[in-house]
């Protein structure tokens, strides 16, 4: 029986903890996107600048908490009950647990702003990677998306970017230029993925 329109949307969750440029940029991205649909926005941090987007773009937010998160149903149930298909991790700093990536398996995608496998892992997020890199005297950077597995920055990558380093730059101006690649590419990536998940249905 033909599915109905709605049954063939793809609905993402994008998970965040802060500013929420990536998100608001794949929101932009989506708006106009027949078939997928940016369904609600989770967070792990009251005030965030990525709650405040969600209020202005009438998108659904889901604030959570450590104990239900880490040891309770990792918000499987009120993930379903939006019917959401495929989460984007958008700086979101918590670990993703066993029980929500066995939930949406090779479904649950993550931005980092380095060339993994270097400048990954514990401790290493927004500037404290940049600083990180520029202390190296690194003469490149970039990003790099990836499946999400139990461990921090370990899954199976998808995408890379790079960016020169100068001689001048700075952690924040690095950030910049991070920044300028995730919005160009972050959007590209999860409409492939997102389009691919519906030709398997
Ligand atoms: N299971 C997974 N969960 C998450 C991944 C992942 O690859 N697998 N990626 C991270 C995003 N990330 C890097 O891309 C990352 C985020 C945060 C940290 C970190 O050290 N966090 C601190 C806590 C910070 C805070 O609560 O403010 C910590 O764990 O002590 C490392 C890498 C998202 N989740
Ligand atoms: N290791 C995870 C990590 O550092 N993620 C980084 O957090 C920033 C979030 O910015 P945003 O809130 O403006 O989208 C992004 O640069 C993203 O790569």
């Amino acid at each position: 029986m033909q599915s109905t329109w709605k049954e063939q949307t793809v609905n993402i969750a994008i998970f965040a903890s802060g500013a929420g440029s990536n998100a608001q940029k794949l929101i932009d991205h989506f708006r106009q996107q027949a078939g997928i649909k940016i369904a609600l926005i989770v967070c792990n941090k009251p005030g965030a600048g990525v709650l405040t987007i969600a209020q202005k773009e009438n998108i659904p937010a889901l604030l959570i908490e450590k104990e239900q998160f880490f040891r309770g149903n990792a918000y499987v149930d009120e993930l379903k009950q939006h019917n959401v298909d495929f989460i984007v991790l958008a700086g979101f700093l918590w670990k993703v647990p066993v029980a929500l990536i066995q939930a949406f398996q090779q479904r649950i995608i993550n931005i980092h702003p380095a060339l993994l496998p270097n400048y990954g892992g514990k401790g290493m997020y927004g500037t404290f990677v940049h600083e990180a890199v520029i202390a190296a005297k690194e003469k490149e950077s970039g990003i790099s998306i990836h499946y999400v597995d139990e461990l921090y920055d370990h899954g199976k990558l998808i995408f890379q970017a790079r960016c020169t380093i100068d001689e001048n730059d700075t952690a924040a101006s690095l950030a910049q230029k991070i920044h300028a690649l995730e919005h160009e590419h972050y959007p590209l990536v999860v409409e492939k993925l997102a389009h691919e998940l519906q030709n398997r249905r």
